[in-house]
């Protein structure tokens, strides 16, 4: 088997070995481990409504939804991707969707199928198990616990742990250092463009699952080692390095 797997007409031809052997497997949050959407945007209505301003649909702001709650903050003030709210308004929106998000952190918060199985089968099996995601800490650590995946990981890395977050390769590079591993011995699994790009720029590896949000884009056209379905199947490419 090869990277065709991934039957990504846009990606540079990338051949892998499968099962893929590493030791290192870490995992993104939203999109990822947890479908968080339906809270970021109740949140993200309830924000615009104190601030007397048009509600937007769900799948818009899922949209907005990949490199952390302030982006998500000012796409939802501008209704653009790159848009730069007025200042002032940005800094009083911020804390009124914090607010918002900390009492609605789980009311619709689930692991996708496949995902407690899943991360089940990769401990189970030995491999090193990381969580990396841009989401606050402050929203990150109890909704781990809320859906009962804390104690599954080693380390859990949020968007404000380190100076910067995924797309850049810090997150991922301070797990390998953190497990003593070299970067090809590690595996992003993750659902977006944030995510391939990190893992790409780390020298990881990086499988992207089907389901997920990637800012509304089509996961196909992203430069990743596999496209999967679930978690489980994700488990059946990977065999555990010594
Ligand atoms: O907080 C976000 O916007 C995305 O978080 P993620 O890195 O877990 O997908
Ligand atoms: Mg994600």
């Amino acid at each position: 088997m090869n990277s065709s797997l991934t039957s990504n007409a846009n990606a540079p031809a990338r051949k892998i070995e499968l099962p893929l052997a590493v030791k290192v497997i870490m995992i993104d949050l939203d999109g990822t481990l947890l479908d968080t959407a339906e809270d970021l945007a109740l949140s993200a209505n309830l924000m615009l409504k104190d601030l007397n301003m048009p509600e937007q649909s769900t799948a818009t702001i899922r949209s907005y939804i990949g490199k952390g709650i302030q982006k998500l903050v000012k796409r939802t003030l501008t209704g653009q991707l790159d848009g730069e709210p007025d200042a002032a308004l940005f800094a009083k929106a911020l804390p009124i969707y914090e607010q918002h998000y900390a009492n609605n952190l789980s009311r619709n918060t689930r692991p996708y199928p496949g995902v407690v199985e899943g991360v089940e089968i990769l401990q189970q099996a030995g491999f090193r198990l990381a969580c990396i995601t841009n989401k606050a800490e402050a929203f990150t650590l109890p909704l781990l616990r809320a859906t009962g995946l804390f104690d599954k990981f080693e380390i859990i890395l949020s968007g404000d742990s380190l100076p910067k977050k995924k797309p850049d390769p810090l997150p991922l590079t301070h797990i390998c250092k953190h497990f003593n591993a070299q970067p090809h011995e590690a595996l992003l699994i993750g659902d977006s463009l944030n995510d391939a790009i990190a893992a790409r720029a780390a020298g990881c590896h990086v499988f992207c699952v089907t389901y997920g949000y990637n800012e509304g884009r089509n996961v196909y056209e992203l430069d990743c080692d596999a496209i999967v379905e679930s978690l489980v199947d994700a488990s059946k490419l990977i065999a555990k390095l010594p």
